[in-house]
């Protein structure tokens, strides 16, 4: 198909008066003819022009088409394990399937070994995965500066103690461990029941001691970050070793150290993967300067035995629901800001909440301010408090057929 810009001369017609009528004639039927070729040559273009036009609609609309299902179908979240001239080594998350890949050319430049990427159907990378989505700041909540204090926890002061020799003493006063010629405590770990203060007491040894926190839930890295469990649990002591002294949380950590299953799905294989790391690391753990590992769990049945063995979580700790000496000081804690009325009875209240977590008692003493400022007061009575009780246990009536007591 030819585009040539220029369009054919409009033919001129010059007559010469001095014509005769015959030469007239002749010359105007020539004149006639070269409009008509012109025509004919103007007519030709345009349907080369219409037929390029469609051509280019087509072609648009297929390109739009191919858009759209660009950003429509989803991408695989994968690994780059490592950059070769051949192309890029990419570990899908969830499957751990390993390919050979190429990578689009206007992000060649941007990837690196250890990157987060996206892939689509045919593994070629699209995206690098910006730092929002990067699993390792959304997997693992640091906290330079834990607020809590271990006057801010109720009820387990025997617990308290306990977790103060393993992992104060040891960071504090290592020379009294090595002159009785014993081993400090690798690990700690602490069970019982949810909503007990278990994060409490790790964030505040962390304030104790000056360490920043850095907590990470065993369930979201079996559940959100599958795939990546393994080098999260690698990223985390690296982590800790850059933030020195760094106390270390691993919440659940029953959903990646539960005791082996004989079914052998992938997601079994994975969170072996992951607990082996945890070990792993652990298990290097004379190495590592000022770092402390606290776990919790509310299933200790679950665990794996492997995971208890000395040098690792060898200093277990049971933190249990409060008693009623507790209660009525987890009370007083969580009313420290509140103005109470005279008639409030921590004792009696202590006393109705037989079985109740630090927690509930936390959301009751929200839940009786709620009455008073409903009722246009500013002071709390012993009345909110009952009427705050009656309404968890109506809920917790609605939400579960054997309530608690
Ligand atoms: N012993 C306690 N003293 C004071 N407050 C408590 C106590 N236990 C729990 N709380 C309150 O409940 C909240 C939740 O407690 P925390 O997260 O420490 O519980 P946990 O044992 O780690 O629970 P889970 O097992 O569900 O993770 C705390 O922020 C605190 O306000």
């Amino acid at each position: 198909m030819s585009h040539s810009p220029s369009l054919p001369d409009r033919p001129r017609l010059d007559l010469d008066p001095e014509l005769t009528d015959a030469e007239r004639v002749s010359a105007l039927d020539e004149h006639l003819a070269e409009i008509a070729q012109v025509h004919d040559e103007l007519a030709e273009r345009l349907d080369e022009a219409e037929a390029r036009r469609e051509e280019l609609e087509n072609e648009a609309g297929q390109l739009q088409r191919e858009n759209e299902t660009l950003k429509t179908s989803s991408l695989y979240v994968a690994t780059v394990e490592e950059l070769t001239d051949e192309g890029a080594i990419v570990r899908q998350h969830g499957n751990n399937q390993e390919v050979l890949t190429e990578i689009s050319p206007t992000i060649e430049e941007e990837v690196d070994n250890g990157d987060r990427v996206a892939v689509n159907d045919s593994f070629s990378v699209q995206q690098t995965l910006s730092s929002e989505t990067d699993a390792r700041a959304q997997a693992m909540q640091v906290d330079t500066r834990p607020q809590v204090s271990y006057g801010d926890i109720g009820g387990i002061d025997d617990q308290i103690r306990e977790v103060r020799e393993a992992v104060e003493l040891p960071l504090l006063d290592p020379e009294r461990f090595d002159t009785v010629g014993i081993e400090p405590p690798t690990g700690v770990l602490l069970h019982g029941p949810p909503g007990t203060g278990k994060t409490m007491l790790a964030k505040a040894v962390a304030n104790g001691t000056d360490a920043t926190f850095i907590k990470m839930a065993g369930s979201e890295l079996v559940r959100k970050f599958i795939g990546e469990g393994a080098r999260l649990v690698r990223d985390l002591f690296e982590l800790a070793n850059e933030h020195e002294p760094a106390v270390i949380f691993i919440d659940e950590l029953d959903a990646v150290a539960a005791k082996r299953t004989d079914s052998k799905t992938s997601g079994d294989a994975e969170v072996q993967r992951t607990m082996m790391q945890l070990l792993n690391e652990m298990d290097g753990f004379d190495e590592r300067g000022d770092v402390s590992i606290i776990a919790a769990t509310n299933r200790f049945d679950m665990l794996d035995p492997a995971i208890l063995r000395p040098g690792r979580f060898d200093r277990l700790i049971e933190v249990p629901e409060p008693d009623a000496e507790g209660r009525e000081q987890i009370f007083q804690i969580h009313t420290r800001g509140t103005t109470l009325a005279d008639d409030v009875d921590f004792e009696e209240l202590a006393e109705l909440t037989a079985g109740r977590s630090g927690a509930e008692i936390e959301s009751l003493a929200t839940e009786a301010g709620m009455f008073a400022i409903r009722d246009d007061r500013t002071e709390v009575r012993m009345a909110d408090f009952e009427a705050a009780l009656e309404k968890i246990t109506d809920e917790d009536t609605a939400a579960e057929p054997i309530a608690f007591h």
